[in-house]
């Protein structure tokens, strides 16, 4: 049965522990892109709010010398990371829910996105725990009368810019790992989807997080987006979304050297070898590969290569499972593919479909409106032949249902296609020839592989891109690093002079 839609609570901006309106009074329709109906607003802020969010973090960041968050231990640190993960925990339900109806995606999804983003808070509890013991570590010198420590400070006020696809789990793979560093952050989530984000702000009251120490904005890229990227007194930049706004930001962070961490698009491949036993296996992580989230994943495999010796019966069955997917109202049990976010995004993905097919691809399954849904943002799965190298489909991210498969004869030929891209976010491999995996493991450039498999993501494993996917790692160790600044100490133990000048004669 289908979750009954609860009303859309009303929010202002998170701001120093309290809610406020935007300074100029705007606010953001929410249309729930399964219906087209308008649900809700968010409030629209601009330059003046990010100047209050940002003098907010700030003053958190300072407050009492640093006390009680900045210089605090992480084990005080870890205790409001848990009380956050209790609280999404609790409200899994009712989380899960407005994240379908601001997204589109299935509940199911949904569901299993509160379960990562409560997993997440209490990883990075964990690791602000353990960081504690970790400190002034000793460093090694050639010379014994110098001892010296590294010692690892939170990098200040974090400025985290983040995208709609899974708009509170995307959000919290900055949130969790900067404040457990010790940083004060203003989060600014996607125009597209930013109730829950908003629910974070709820929850941060709930658990009394000491004012400022999160704020949350929502707003216009480029109104709230871009004002605080550039804002002088935020240290860092950590942003996820296309790499178009992602090379905005770093322009505007490299004014004043600021550093940035990037996430960015991707278009990456999945190599299937003849090998293999069992080809719905292979299939059915093809298709996990593209067809979750409606194919909205950074790292969807979203170009597959195929082996020519079984690419017929590897298409035959994939379109097969892809004709089984239940294509629904995301709210509906065992829905598997719900709409995509937006109007915006369902007229830029049809568009990339006709150009396809205008450049001489073949539409070999999907690519329209699902029949029976006659509102809402749907689209069929889409699967893409007869596909040559210099075609839109196969170079720029669709960010949609939307796969292309190509043949390959050789290994190396398969290598050459599979880096034949500006993207190095993922990739996959799927044969049952280790010595195959462990080659293309290292042949394929790209921040992430998965061996027989694609999309499974931990929060201990490291993520992010090379190429234009961006740089950084966020999740595991990495994304602590990302807000921590390395400070060096070096100490004179000695009572002996240095010795270096003469001193002045005594005379
Ligand atoms: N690598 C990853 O881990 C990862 C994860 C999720 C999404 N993505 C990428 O995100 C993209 C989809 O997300 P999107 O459409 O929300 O991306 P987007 O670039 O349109 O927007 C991302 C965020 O940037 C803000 N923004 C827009 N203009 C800005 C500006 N001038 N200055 C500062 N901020 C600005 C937006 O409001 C939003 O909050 C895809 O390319 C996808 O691959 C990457
Ligand atoms: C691994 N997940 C959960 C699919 C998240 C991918 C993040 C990028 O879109």
């Amino acid at each position: 049965m289908a979750a009954a839609p609860r009303d859309v609570p009303r929010r202002g901006l998170f701001i120093g522990g309290g809610w406020r309106e935007p300074s100029l009074g705007r606010r953001l329709p929410v249309v729930n892109p399964a219906t087209e109906t308008t649900i809700g607003d968010v409030p629209a802020a601009t330059a003046e709010d990010v100047e209050l969010a940002v003098a907010a973090a700030r003053e958190a960041f300072r407050r009492d010398g640093g006390r009680h968050w900045s210089c605090a231990s992480g084990a005080v640190r870890a205790k409001f990371l848990r009380a956050i993960a209790a609280k999404i925990k609790e409200k899994k339900s009712d989380l899960a829910l407005l994240e379908t109806l601001d997204s589109g995606k299935p509940l199911d999804e949904a569901n299993a996105d509160m379960d990562d983003v409560a997993a997440c808070f209490e990883y990075y509890a964990d690791l602000a725990e353990a960081f504690d013991g970790k400190q002034r570590l000793p460093i090694s010198l050639p010379m014994e009368n110098f001892k010296s420590y590294a010692l690892k400070e939170p990098i200040g006020v974090v400025g985290l810019i983040t995208p709609w696809n899974y708009p509170l789990l995307m959000a919290t793979w900055k949130v969790a790992p900067a404040l457990a560093a010790g940083c004060t952050a203003v989060l600014k989530p996607s125009e597209l989807a930013s109730l829950t984000c908003l629910e974070l702000g709820a929850i941060c009251i709930e658990i009394g997080l000491p004012p400022g120490v999160l704020n949350i904005i929502t707003g216009l890229g480029p109104e709230a987006g871009a004002p605080l990227a550039s804002h002088p007194h935020v240290d860092k930049v950590a942003f996820t979304g296309s790499t178009e706004t992602g090379k905005r930001v770093m322009t505007a962070a490299a004014q004043m050297v600021k550093p940035v961490s990037l996430e960015l698009g991707g278009k990456s491949p999945l190599i299937v070898f003849d090998d293999i036993d069992n080809i719905d296996n292979a299939v059915e992580w093809a298709m996990f590969g593209i067809f979750a989230n409606g194919g909205q994943v950074c790292s969807a495999t979203s170009r597959i290569l195929v082996h020519e010796k079984i690419a017929k019966q590897f298409l035959d069955r994939l379109v097969a499972w892809a004709k089984h997917i239940k294509i629904s109202d995301p709210l509906e049990e065992g829905c598997r593919l719900g709409s995509v976010v937006s109007e915006g995004q369902y007229e830029k993905i049809k568009k990339f479909i006709s150009t396809a097919r205008n450049e001489g691809a073949t539409i070999l399954y999907g690519g329209a409106r699902p029949q029976h849904l006659r509102r809402g943002f749907f689209i069929e799965p889409t699967i893409i032949t007869d596909v040559s190298t210099s075609m839109q489909i196969w170079r720029e991210e669709v960010f949609g249902p939307v796969v292309c498969v190509k043949e390959f004869s050789t290994e190396s030929e398969a290598v050459e296609l599979a880096n034949d891209t500006h993207y190095g976010l993922a990739g996959g491999v799927i044969s049952n020839d280790p010595e195959i995996c462990e080659r293309l493991t290292k042949a394929i450039q790209a921040g992430i592989i998965w061996i027989n498999c694609s999309q499974p993501c931990f929060v201990q494993a490291p993520w992010g891109g090379n190429k234009r996917s961006g740089f950084g790692r966020e999740l595991g160790e990495w994304g602590l690093d990302n807000y921590m600044t390395v400070k060096q100490v070096t100490k004179y133990c000695s009572d002996e002079p240095w010795g270096w000048y003469q001193p002045p004669s005594k005379l």
